[in-house]
């Protein structure tokens, strides 16, 4: 029996992991920065897990440059990071904090110097807290307030940064900020989630009619994207798959790249859902030179009335395996995710900007390496995913495994591990699992060892 051909990616795939501010830098206030909202979320009893919050998490702030030379020797050609913007700008607007610009200057700068490329995303949920008590994302002001901020980036890093995104999962912001309050600013409001979410990408559209001012380089925005499959052909479930999709799927993808809001969005607000001037949804049309997609299971959905706001809930599929988040592990979906895109939006340039999972790891113990087979195995099948995408003719431009480190998780505090990187959150010590020499063949050998 022939062998198969070996799996090859083009040879200017960029190959990264990815992170983000509040998640690794720890030091949330060092040298001027001023504190952002999961600063006051993470410090306020009862919201996060044990208590934990990411004072210090994994240091990135002051071993930056140790772990620049990690990525370098992993074979990384990219990183994707975000950017705290509190850090740049103390109070949101105006003032700006020179020993925060630094930072990030030199990180870019380290980062080029070793044949890495930045990817650098703007927000990734870290709101400055002045600007929450200004409003933050329920304030039309906001708009003006993010292009501000990105403008300053644009100037400072635009001649070294090639890859720019706008907001990081605009859904998550909405979804746990806002309607559920599991994730800062913590609240649970129907009428605040849809304007919280508009605003959010009306940001998005200012920051990038900024960029195309000045900018030479290319912007995209980053969206969580979880496929949804009806668990059957009953209208009841095909309408509510069709509701989770819009909601989650849809409601950020289609201002930004048509223009406009899916209709299931008024069933799934009713009176909550505003009636948004046409002026809005044209400033949020701002063309973009690719999509991020983060992407680490799917749904399988069924109708439940009882369920708020949806009416949609998902059904357990016990027969795969799941991560320590509950997440079905199915790589399938990724494939389906990435042709829906290029079908339904043009086949736009998509780049992987996540993608990863949690499963439990041994407690550390001292050697060179941690076993993470279930990792491995999770990252093979789904960067064979992309692969096969690909070969359907999606223009995928790169893939960046979430996450280089164990970081902070969240409202699930450090109990969640993502990284292929293993963090001893007492020592700081950096440990390879199994699963970062993996990735480090597979880039490599740009993807033949899969
Ligand atoms: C709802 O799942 C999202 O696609 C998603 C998963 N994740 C994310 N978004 C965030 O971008 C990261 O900050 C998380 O650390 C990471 C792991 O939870």
């Amino acid at each position: 029996m022939t062998k198969p051909a070996p799996i090859l990616f083009p040879k200017d795939f960029l190959w990264g992991c990815a992170t983000s501010a509040y998640q690794i830098e720890g030091s949330p206030l060092a040298d001027g920065a001023g504190p952002s909202v999961w600063h006051r979320f993470s410090h306020t009893p009862g919201r996060v897990q044990d208590g934990d919050t990411a004072d210090v998490t994994c240091d990135h702030y002051r071993r930056w440059e140790s772990d620049v030379d990690l990525m370098h020797s992993l074979g990384l050609n990219s990183y994707r990071f975000s950017i705290a913007w509190g850090r740049v700008l103390p109070e949101g607007t105006g003032r700006i904090n020179a020993a925060g610009l630094d930072f990030y200057e030199r990180l870019v700068d380290r980062l080029l110097s070793r044949g890495i490329q930045p990817m650098v995303t703007l927000f990734h949920w870290d709101l400055p807290a002045a600007l929450d008590d200004r409003g933050g994302w329920l304030n039309r002001d906001i708009a003006q307030w993010f292009a501000e901020y990105a403008d300053v980036m644009f100037r400072r890093l635009d001649d070294r940064v090639n890859y720019w995104t706008t907001l990081n999962e605009p859904w998550v912001v909405a979804d746990g900020g806002y309607m559920h309050g599991v994730l800062a600013p913590g609240h649970r409001n129907i009428f605040e989630a849809p304007r919280a979410a508009h605003h959010l990408m009306m940001a998005h559209g200012a920051a990038v009619q900024a960029y195309r001012a000045t900018g030479r380089n290319k912007i995209g925005l980053v969206v969580n994207i979880e496929p949804k499959y009806a668990a059957s052909q009953s209208d009841a479930d095909c309408a509510a798959t069709r509701r989770a999709e819009a909601y989650m799927n849809r409601q950020y993808l289609e201002p930004a790249l048509l223009g406009s809001y899916p209709e299931e969005l008024h069933e799934v607000f009713g009176e909550a859902w505003p009636q948004w001037p046409a002026a809005d949804l044209r400033l949020i049309k701002q063309p973009l030179d690719y999509i991020g997609v983060n992407y680490y299971t799917r749904a399988v959905v069924r109708s439940d009335p009882t369920s708020w706001p949806l009416k949609a809930t998902t059904v357990k599929q016990k027969q795969h395996t799941h991560m320590e988040t509950g997440w079905e592990v199915y790589p399938q979906g990724l494939v389906d995710t990435l042709l829906w895109i290029k079908d339904q939006y043009g086949n736009p340039p998509v780049y992987i900007t996540e993608n990863g999972a949690c499963f439990f790891d041994p407690p550390q113990v001292e050697g060179p390496v941690l076993e993470d087979p279930l990792r491995v195995d999770y990252l093979r099948k789904h960067i064979t995913a992309v692969h096969t995408a690909m070969q359907r003719g999606a223009d995928i431009r790169g893939y960046f495994a979430w996450s280089l480190f164990d970081n902070f998780e969240w409202a699930f505090g450090f109990s969640k591990r993502f990284g292929i990187v293993h963090m001893n959150y007492e020592t700081l010590k950096r440990t390879l699992k199994s699963s970062a020499h993996f990735y480090s063949k597979v880039i490599a050998s740009n993807g033949a060892a899969l």
